[in-house]
């Protein structure tokens, strides 16, 4: 995010306290919005800053499959999610990268796979009530030549990821067994189904 907080004539930020700053950014903006109605208030609001990160869809037409990755997450752990092991599609953050060579990076880094063109699909702020994330949603096609790694990520930094092939089929219906639980990933899963790159064979 930028140093300099924006302003429009609607709101003025005043304020900007670091309330955390220990692995990722966590800040408390105070500042003065005009209401619809025209009146004034003055909010302040926490926003959790872990930078922009990129995801993608790496999927294969003529096995009609795709790659997730399995990893334990802390936070879903202890909000609910039994064992904390969690299905997603490769992702990371930008770090200093823009967002096609960042998620080039994340996907060899995660499963092994180098892919070559990748597809912007969207982008989107992934919880925007209280994280400042933007996500950037590529797709890929894959192809078994493509594995250059066993991927799994840096386990120096404690990651520890399984990589999975699923079928199309097989991951729709995951999806509403509730064993697909990622926002990122089910929304990657449903752009295929719309899209029809995967699922019409
Ligand atoms: N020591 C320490 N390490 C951390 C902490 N939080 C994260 N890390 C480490 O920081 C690295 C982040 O890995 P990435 O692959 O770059 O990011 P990600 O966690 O997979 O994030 C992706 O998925 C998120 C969840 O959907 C997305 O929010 C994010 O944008 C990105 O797409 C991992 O090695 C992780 O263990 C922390 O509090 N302490
Ligand atoms: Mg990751």
């Amino acid at each position: 995010m930028t140093s300099r907080p924006p302003s429009t004539e609607n709101v003025a930020i005043e304020n900007v306290e670091t309330l955390s700053d220990n692995w990722y950014v966590l800040r408390k903006y105070t500042f003065r919005y005009r209401r619809r109605d025209g009146s004034e208030q003055r909010l302040s609001r926490e926003a959790y800053d872990r930078g922009n990160g990129a995801a993608i869809l790496l999927y294969n037409r003529e096995k009609n499959s795709l790659i997730l990755t399995r990893q334990f997450r802390l936070p879903a752990f202890v909000n609910g999610l039994d064992d904390g092991m969690l299905l997603e599609v490769p992702a990371g953050l930008l770090d200093d990268d823009d967002p096609a060579s960042a998620i080039r990076r994340e996907a060899e880094e995660e499963t092994g796979f180098r892919v070559r063109d990748v597809i912007p699909v969207f982008t989107a702020y992934t919880s925007p009530g209280s994280v400042t994330e933007q996500l950037h949603f590529f797709a890929a096609e894959y192809a078994d030549r493509d594995r250059v790694g066993a991927g799994g990520g840096h386990a120096g930094e404690g990651e520890d990821i399984e990589v999975i092939e699923v079928g199309f089929d097989e991951a729709m219906a995951m999806i509403e067994r509730g064993e697909i639980v990622d926002l990122k990933t089910i929304a990657l899963i449903y752009h295929a189904a719309i899209k029809g790159l995967l699922g019409n064979s």
